[in-house]
Parts: structure tokens; sequence; C-alpha cells
């Protein structure tokens, strides 16, 4: 055991967590066991209630305004070189330091240092806290503590694939029971409204109701603790700056007001925050709305009208002008009979919003006057809040939102137009956006009817296999698909056999020619690239063994070279293809669930991007060690895609690529040659040279191959 570990002693008052979790990761080297994961146990509950605490204190300063102030508070506003502040300013001054002097005197307001960076974004420190505790607890046989561990980890972590491995592990172990597997920070509030919703899914509105109005008191002190806990990352921000020598320079003023707007932004957030956790959600940003719509129902339900009325009434003080709340409203009225006229909306619900437009007024406020920014999360503000100078620019904007989470707006490639091929291709996001050197997405490949064309070749290929005795087998990555690959001769070979479509067969050809083209044109302008395997692969999840699945449908694996995680390193020798120099994916359909491709940190552990299949989308990358990339697996339904590798030595050049070619072409072609061939029989004294030939079968390739209007 490492000298001077914090001392645990049952009932003491809360240490400072990030020190506890400090000490933890040093008995975890010294291979202490026991003592680590009592450590980061301990950090987890201290790390909780300090939270509590923080919740406490805000709430009590709330409610005590009007302590004295800091004479150097009230003295300094016209110190500040600034502009000179107005009677609002003092006003809004006074109010922020009166706060913010209640605020200093919160317990853990100025414990170690360390808490508040602890505090800022590290939360997923303390999160892989519960990952090393899951291996410590393995190692100490612990497995339902590790088990759980492990979920609540993966829950917050669903991309990190060192955890999905120990999971499959876990689920493997006969000693590991279901049950294990839960997740030990899931809020109470939502095991409640889960609860609350399966009860009234069975009409038990009686049993349900306690359980919904549980989650909407747990949720709403939940958005106070995450409200208290709005001030360490500002502070830090602040300290940070004042290093830097970028603060303190606007004044007092400025600084307080820019420090209490962050405050102010960061509490809006709260309730969105509140209501999402990767891996699941609320519907934001209607988290408390449709916690109150199912609570009136349920009050209706079990006739509990002016209880009823209350909920309904507070739904349409976020949404006055909700239909659906004013018939239940008027519906509820007549039921009661006469009219009630001390009932009103909740009063927790009544002080949550007023304090919050409150808020949004004092964000709007400085948006005009002092230029911050503030995006309200919410969708109910009323119109009133806004001033009036800014409600056309927040129109506009809100106009543009759905494009916010929509990938960056395609460019096009302006630099390739002596390329015709690339006509209506965009580039969608290149290297950096993917965190990578040699990386892009490309979109606009194929139309939705060349897709169309492509996967039903996929799917005849597949029945003709069928037919002739060879099943869609199992693929080769796991146990839970089915994989369905066909290369261009067999598509060939299966057209000429009248077994598939020869469009179709023809398009595969067309459409790998216009991929290496963008390939080549994109990343080796200057050096030939040749096709050196083509393979239209599909994948499908095998329904009912889908519950759970931990694996992957496609490993973490570089294209050309043999992956070693534990070092980085990629070996470039067999088995490895090692002649492969760049990959394509041409993806075709996207109506599958799972099934995204993503790219790695060398460890294959760290997903760096990650790309969405859809029609006509490639993605095209190095095929080498900086491109280590996996599949997510596919849950439901089929994915397919064309997979291409180009490689730089025209040795390894698809041969059969050339022979696909010959076999698919049209009879009356064939005999033009041949008559050709006829016209200038070898005997000939001159004959042609051979280069000519070549000529002529590359004038065919070489024909604008544009297809897509003819399609
Ligand atoms: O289908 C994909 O998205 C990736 C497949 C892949 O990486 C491969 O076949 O090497
Ligand atoms: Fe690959």
């Amino acid at each position: 055991e490492p000298p001077g570990l914090a001392r645990l002693s049952p009932g003491a008052p809360p240490q400072a967590p990030d020190l506890l979790y400090a000490d933890g990761l040093r008995a975890y080297a010294a291979g202490a066991w026991a003592p680590a994961v009592a450590l980061l146990r301990e950090a987890l509950r201290s790390q909780a209630a300090l939270g509590r605490a923080r919740r406490d204190c805000g709430a009590r300063c709330a409610a005590e305004p009007g302590a004295a102030l800091p004479a150097v508070l009230l003295d300094a506003p016209d110190s500040g070189p600034g502009p000179a502040q107005g009677a609002w300013e003092r006003h809004h001054l006074h109010l922020i330091s009166q706060t913010e002097a209640l605020r200093s005197l919160c317990p853990y307001r100025t414990p170690s240092k360390g808490v508040w960076r602890l505090r800022d974004g590290q939360v997923f420190q303390m999160v892989s806290g519960q990952f090393l505790l899951c291996v410590w607890n393995g190692k100490l046989k612990k497995l339902d503590l590790a088990a759980a561990a492990a979920h609540t980890f993966f829950v917050a972590n669903p991309t990190h694939l060192q955890m999905r491995e120990d999971m499959a592990k876990y689920r493997r172990m006969s000693r590991v029971r279901p049950q294990s597997f839960r997740d030990l920070e899931t809020p109470p509030y939502w095991a409640a409204y889960d609860d609350g919703l399966e009860l009234l899914g069975r009409q038990e509105a009686g049993l349900a109701l306690p359980r919904l109005e549980e989650a909407l008191q747990e949720s709403l002190a939940q958005v106070e603790s995450c409200r208290a806990g709005c001030e360490g990352p500002e502070e830090q921000q602040r300290e940070e700056e004042e290093e830097e020598g970028t603060g303190g320079q606007g004044g007092l003023y400025e600084t307080i007001a820019g420090h209490w707007i962050r405050v102010l932004q960061c509490r809006q957030r709260c309730v969105g925050d509140t209501a999402t956790r990767p891996g699941r959600s609320f519907p934001v940003p209607d988290f408390l709305p449709s916690q109150l719509r199912r609570l009136h129902e349920a009050h209706a339900q079990v006739g509990n009208l002016s209880q009823a009325m209350e909920n309904v009434l507070s739904v349409l003080l976020f949404y006055p002008e909700d239909e659906a709340a004013k018939k239940a409203l008027n519906q509820y009225q007549a039921q009661l009979g006469e009219p009630r006229p001390g009932l009103g909306p909740r009063e927790d619900i009544r002080q949550f919003i007023l304090r919050s437009l409150g808020e949004k007024r004092q964000l709007y406020y400085a948006m005009e006057h002092l230029g911050t920014s503030f995006k309200d999360p919410d969708s109910w503000t009323p119109a009133a809040v806004i001033p009036e100078a800014l409600r056309e620019k927040l129109r506009e904007d809100q106009e543009k939102r759905p494009w916010d989470h929509e990938p960056p707006q395609p460019k096009p490639l302006t630099h390739w137009k002596d390329v015709l091929l690339l006509e209506g291709v965009t580039l969608t996001q290149d290297a950096r956006q993917l965190n990578g050197s040699e990386r892009a997405v490309l979109d606009g490949l194929l139309t939705p009817a060349e897709c169309g064309l492509l996967l039903q070749l996929a799917k005849d290929a597949a029945e003709a296999g069928a037919r002739s005795g060879y099943r869609g087998r199992r693929s080769p990555h796991t146990p839970h698909e089915r994989f369905e690959g066909l290369t261009v001769l067999k598509a060939a070979q299966l057209a000429r056999a009248g077994a598939v479509g020869s469009q179709g067969a023809k398009l595969l050809l067309e459409v790998s020619e216009r991929v290496r083209t963008l390939t080549q044109a994109y990343f080796s302008p200057e050096r030939p690239l040749h096709l050196s395997f083509t393979h239209l692969v599909c994948r499908s999840a095998i329904e009912g063994e889908q519950e759970q699945r931990m694996d992957l449908s496609h490993p973490v694996h570089a294209d050309n070279c043999v992956l070693d995680p534990d070092t980085g390193e990629c070996w470039r020798e067999p088995p490895a293809y090692t002649y492969r120099d760049y990959s394509g994916l041409l993806y075709l359909n996207d109506d599958f669930h799972g099934g995204d491709l993503f790219f790695t940190e060398p460890n294959a552990l760290t997903v760096t991007a990650q790309v969405r299949p859809r029609c006509g989308r490639l993605v095209a990358f190095s095929s080498g060690g900086e491109n280590p990339h996996g599949v997510w697996a596919v849950t439901r339904g089929r994915r397919c895609a064309l997979a291409l590798w180009h490689t730089w030595a025209p040795e390894h050049r698809e041969q059969e690529w050339t022979e696909a070619k010959e076999l698919l072409k049209e009879p009356e072609e064939e005999e033009e040659e041949e008559e050709e061939e006829e016209e200038t029989p070898s005997r000939d004294p001159s004959p042609e040279p051979p280069s000519r030939r070549l000529q002529r079968v590359q004038d065919r390739v070489g024909k604008p191959p544009r297809v897509r209007e003819e399609l």
C-alpha cells in the first residue's frame, strides 16, 4: 500500500473527491486493490455529497436575500475603464454581489482548488473511476459490483471498445446474474418515471401517481443541484483568464457581470442536462411539461379532479395555447361543476417558471446591451420576454436551427471542375473534420435509383446463391449477422446466366470506376491508382439475437497492416493485404439500425470519428495504421455497401474487373469487334498495333460513364 493515502473513517464528513480519486489511482498503481476500491467508492460518494451540499446551500441563499454587501463591490463600478454604468447596471451589480456574497458562505465554496478542476468536465474521469473499479472488483472477485460498475461506465461511454469487450466477458460469466448489470448512476427520477409510465400503461393510475409525482419532484431537485453547481467551472475559467492576463482588464463590473452571465447561461442549460444522458433522454425540451401531462391524465383517471386541474394549468403556464391542455381543462372544469377560484397551477412549477423567465430577461438584456450571446434552450419562452430588437434576428437563427445538428454544409469540389464525372458530388467532411490525416466523406456519388439497382443486384445474387445451395452464411466477424459478398466477376457471371439483371452488374463496374477516379483525384492526383478488389457486401441482423449485443459488425482493424493495439503499431506484412493503399466504402442504404462506421486511435479503443451510411455516401481513407476502423453492430435490417480497395501497384490491379467487363459486353459490341477483327485479319501485313485496340477499350470505358440521368 503506498504511503500517505487518505484515511477513510465511517461517518466522517466527505473529503475532496478529486484527492480521493487521485489516491485511488496511486493505490491502483501499487496493486493495492482493496484500498483502491474503497478510495474510489468514497470519491464517488463524496462527489454526490458535495453536489447535495451545494444544492442545499444554494436554496438557502435564495431564501435569504439582503445580506450585508462587501463595500468594495459597491464602490467599485466606476473604477473600471469600461463604459460608464447607468442605474440599471448599478442595480444589477447590487443584486449580483448580494447573491455572490451570500454564496461565498456556502460550504465547499473554497475547498482544495482541485475540486473545481474536477467539476470542470472531468466527470468522465469520475466515471472512469467506475471503470477502474470494475477492473479491480474483477480482481477482488466482487463480480456483482464489477458488472454494475462496468455497465454504468458503458451507459455513459457506449463507444468505449475496451469496455464493450469487458462487458461481453462479464455476460459470458455464469456467476454474474443479469440483474447485476444495473446503472449505478441512473437518476432516481428516471426509474420513477419509467415505473409510472409502465403502471399507467397497465391502467394502474392509482399506483402510477406516487411514482410520477416522485419523478417530477426529483427532477426539479436535480435541476436545483445542477444550478447550484453552475459556479465551479466559471470560477476556474476566471482563474485561467487571470493567469493568461486576459481577465480583469474590463474593470470589476465587467468581471462580475461576465461571471454572472456565465452562471445564468449555465443555469438555463440545467433542465436540458437533467433531461439528457448518454444512451437515454427525456423528450427535451419538453422535459417538465411532458411529466405534467402524465400527471394530469393520471389524476383525472382516478377522479382527483382538482389535482388534475393544477397539473394541466401548469402545462398551460409553459404553453398557454396548447390545444389538448385547454380541452382537458375545460373538461375538468365541466366535471367539477362549480368554479373553484382558488385553483391554480402548481406552486413549484409557477416558481420555476418565474425564476427562469427572470433569468432569461437578464440574459436577453445582456445580449442586447453587452453583446453577449444566449441560445435559449426552451421552446416555451414567451415572445414578450425577448427584446423587440432581437426578435427578428432570433427568428432567423431559429429557422436555421435544424441545420445546427446536421453535418457541415457540403462544399462543392470546385477545384476538380476538370473531372467531369464529379458533377453533383460534394465533400461533406474532410480529414480535419474527421480528426484524421487522410480521410474524407463525399456525398452524391449515386442517385437513389442507382442505389436501388445495386441493392436489387445484391438481393438477386443472394437468392441465386440460396437456390444453388449456398445459404447466406454467418458473418466471419460476428455470429449475430448474416453476411453476403458479391464480387464483380461473380455479378457478371450471374448476369450472363440470367440470374441477375445485367444492368445492375454493369452499374457495379461503372460505379467502382467512378469511385476510383474520385479517390485518385482526391488523394493521389499525381500517381495513378488501380482498383485491386471490389466487393458488394451486405450485413443483416439475425432476428431474435440482438438483445444486448456487445460485439461489433466488423472489429477494429486497418486495411493494409496487422494492428497491434497494445503498441499502436501496424505491421505491413501478411496476412494483411499489404498492397492496398486507399480504401473506399460506398454506401447504398440507411434503413437499418446500428452499422455506423467509426475510426479509432491506433489503440483501437478511442473513437475519433463516426460516419452514418446513406445512399451515395463514400468514405475514402488511406489504408494504413493511421486509419484503424470498425463497424458498430447492425441490430436491425440489412446494410449494404460497396467496399473497394485501390493500389498504386499495377501488378495488383484487379484482373476480375477486366474479365467482368468482357463478360458483360453487349452481343452487338462483340459482333462489332469481331467484324472489325475480321476486317483486319492477323494475316494482314500491317496489323493494327496492339495499342490501338487498348485505346478503343479505353474509349468505351472513358465515354461519359454518367448513366445517372438515364436510370
Ligand atoms: O462496411 C464498412 O463500413 C467497413 C468495412 C471494412 O472496414 C472492411 O471491409 O474492411
Ligand atoms: Fe476495413
